[in-house]
């Protein structure tokens, strides 16, 4: 298995089938759609170089506003392929092969960074999550990389990888604790629990719970407020939050302050204030 795949890797005539992530822009927003309904969205090396490639057309494409990841056949992503796994053991390839950037031997990865599930990767541009059925390991891994969440109510969470012997390799034992309460944290890491999209947002792990199946609809209605808004302030807002992630407040507010100091510099700051003043919609140009 080479480096740039994953377990589960193609195992059917490509050809023959839809691929395993399918990517939509819609005006201003790009809709990736994890699609392996099949195995519940497990896992591929195919999808996730089609997710490696559409995070870079967020970040590359100035006409995309905003994105949204969501799963087909009613299911979100059932994290890692474990028949794959089964089958071909990655631990087994971590002794072979020097580590990408040379510092030991992960067989030929650097695993401090797995971009397609927002491991050392952030998006310049908001993601928003549309989640339906099952958000499990891999799963909820990735979810913490997204900033907005939706949720179908009878979405389900949680960390499993412990459950079976593995690591959640996807960041959770280093992100999940900054973005929930730590003792509820340290149960769903530690236990593997599944837990129900009510006690998720109840959490704060998400922020919407809507009727089982509007998920994508809800998040199309996000993006459309988001990719509305001046995109230069959105995406020096979201910038300024991961940026200053960690630091002391002092520290914080100079990345703050330089950060909104260039979106006051924008025309596009010219152009909201001008459109009040008109009374109509302001047409931002990015710039
Ligand atoms: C560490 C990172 C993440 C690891 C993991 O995610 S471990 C996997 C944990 N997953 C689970 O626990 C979920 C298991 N599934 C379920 O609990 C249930 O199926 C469900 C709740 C998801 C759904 O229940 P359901 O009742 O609706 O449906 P079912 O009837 O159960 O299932 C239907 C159907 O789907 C099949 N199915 C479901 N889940 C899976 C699954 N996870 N795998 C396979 N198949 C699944 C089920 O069998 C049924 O099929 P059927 O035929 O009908 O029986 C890793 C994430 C990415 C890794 C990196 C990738 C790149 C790399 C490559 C390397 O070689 C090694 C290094 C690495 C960087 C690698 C490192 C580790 C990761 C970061």
């Amino acid at each position: 298995m080479s480096a740039t795949e994953a377990p589960g890797a193609a195992d059917s005539d490509i050809s023959s089938r839809e691929p395993h992530c399918l990517v939509e822009q819609r005006g201003h927003v790009l809709i990736v759609t994890l699609n392996r309904p099949e195995a519940r969205n497990a896992l591929s090396g195919e999808m996730m170089a089609i997710m490696n490639e559409a995070w870079d057309r967020v970040d590359n494409d100035p006409e995309i506003r905003v994105a949204i990841l969501t799963g087909a056949g009613g299911a979100f992503c059932a994290g890692a392929d474990l028949k794959a796994m089964n089958a071909a053991p990655p631990g087994d390839k971590f002794e072979q092969g020097e580590r990408s950037d040379g510092k030991g031997n992960d067989g030929g990865w650097d695993l401090s960074r797995l971009p397609a599930l927002l491991k050392g990767r952030r998006l310049t541009k908001p993601l928003i999550a549309a989640v339906e059925g099952a958000a499990i390991a891999g799963g909820t891994e990735i979810l913490q990389g997204t900033d907005i969440r939706v949720a179908g109510e009878s979405a389900k969470f949680g960390v499993s990888e412990a459950k079976w012997g593995l690591f959640p390799l996807g960041g959770s034992a280093v992100r999940l604790v900054r973005q929930i309460p730590y003792t509820i944290a340290a149960d769903i890491l530690l236990t593997g629990r599944h837990i129900k999209a009510a006690e998720a947002k109840e959490i704060g792990l998400i922020g919407y719970v809507v009727p089982d199946g509007t998920a994508l609809d809800k998040a199309l209605e996000i993006a459309e407020t988001i990719a509305n808004n001046g995109p230069v302030a959105v995406q020096a807002i979201l910038r300024t939050i991961r940026d200053s992630e960690g630091l002391h407040e002092e520290e914080a507010f100079r990345i703050d302050a330089e950060l909104g100091a260039a979106v006051f510099k924008s025309a596009d700051a010219k152009e909201g204030p001008r459109a009040f003043a008109e009374k109509r919609a302001p047409k931002f140009s990015g710039s």
